[in-house]
C-alpha cells in the first residue's frame, strides 16, 4: 500500500497552496513529479514527509495516518532530499551519510558494524563507494547531491522523496543521477522540471497545477500537446517512438 497523500489539502496562513490533492505510488518504480514553478511540488513532498502537517486530508503509510506515527517511525520508513540539501562543511563524506543512521539506531546504542555496513552500502548504492574519506567540502555538485541520496539511503527507506535533485547538475551527472533512480533499492518520487527526462525515466508521471494533482499515469498517458498547453502555457509536438516519447517544444 506505501505512501499516499489522500485529498491533501495545505493552507498556511489561510492561503491555498494545495488544493485537495491524491497522490497514490505505483507499486514499483519512479514516480515523476512536474508541474510549473510554484504548482505545489515541493509542499507536497514536504507534506509527504512529514515535515508538515496538511489542514486538511490525510497522509497515509501503509493505511495508517501519519499524523499519528512517531517520527522516528516515519523516518525508518521514507527519507527526503530536499532541494540544495546543506550540510556542514567541516565532515568527510562518510560522515556525511552517516547522518542519515540516527532513525535506525537506539538513543544510546554505540556505533555498530550494521552501521558501518549501512553506511558502505548506501555509498556504493549511489555510486560514491571508495569515496567516504574525502571531504565534503571538496565535492563537485553532481557528487554533493549523490551523497545527500546516499545520506537518504543510510536510513535504508522504502520510499525516497527527491526534491529536484539534477538542479544545478550539467548534462552528464543529470543522466547519471536520473540513471541511478530505479537501483537505489527504494520507490522513488522525483520532482522534475525538464518533461523529457521525466518521460525517458519514470515509470509514472504526477502533474501538478495550481495546488492541484491534474494527471497521473504512465508518460505516454499523460503527456499530450493538450496537457503540456494547459498546465505549461507552451506549445508542444509529442513525438512517439515504440513505448517512448519525446517533446519538441516552438
Ligand atoms: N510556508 C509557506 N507559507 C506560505 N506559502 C508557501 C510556503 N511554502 C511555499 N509556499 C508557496 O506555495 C506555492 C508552492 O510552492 P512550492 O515550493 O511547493 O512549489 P514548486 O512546485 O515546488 O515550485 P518550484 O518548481 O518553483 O520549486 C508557492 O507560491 C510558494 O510561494
Amino acid at each position: 500500500m506505501s505512501l499516499s497523500a489522500e485529498d491533501l489539502h495545505w493552507a498556511p496562513g489561510g492561503v491555498p497552496i494545495l488544493r485537495g490533492v491524491t497522490l497514490r505510488l505505483p507499486g514499483r518504480g519512479v514516480l515523476g513529479l512536474v508541474g510549473p514553478n510554484g504548482s505545489g511540488k515541493s509542499s507536497l513532498l514536504r507534506l509527504m514527509a512529514g515535515l508538515r502537517r496538511g489542514t486538511g486530508g490525510a497522509v497515509l503509510l501503509d493505511g495508517q495516518p501519519m499524523a499519528r506515527m512517531r517520527r522516528r517511525d516515519v523516518a525508518r520508513r521514507l527519507a527526503l532530499v530536499e532541494q540544495d540539501a546543506a550540510t556542514a562543511s567541516a565532515l568527510s563524506v562518510r560522515e556525511v551519510v552517516a547522518l542519515g543512521r540516527p532513525p535506525r539506531r537506539g538513543a544510546w546504542a554505540p556505533w555498530s558494524a550494521a552501521d558501518e555496513a549501512a553506511v558502505a552500502a548506501a555509498l556504493a548504492r549511489a555510486g560514491m563507494q571508495g569515496r567516504g574519506d574525502q571531504p565534503w567540502a571538496t565535492l563537485s555538485g553532481g557528487e554533493c547531491q549523490r551523497v545527500q541520496i546516499a545520506r537518504a539511503l543510510a536510513q535504508e527507506p522504502r520510499e525516497l522523496l527527491l526534491d529536484e535533485p539534477t538542479n544545478h547538475l550539467d548534462i552528464r551527472h543529470q543522466l547519471e543521477l536520473l540513471r541511478l533512480l530505479p537501483h537505489l533499492g527504494a520507490r522513488v518520487v522525483v520532482a522534475l522540471h525538464d518533461l523529457n527526462q521525466a518521460a525517458a525515466f519514470c515509470d509514472e508521471i504526477a502533474v501538478m497545477q495550481d495546488g492541484r494533482l491534474v494527471a497521473q499515469g504512465r508518460p505516454a498517458q499523460v503527456l499530450d500537446a493538450g496537457l503540456i498547453r494547459d498546465v505549461f502555457g507552451v506549445e508542444a509536438r509529442i513525438e512517439r517512438s515504440g513505448a517512448g516519447l519525446r517533446i519538441a517544444f516552438f
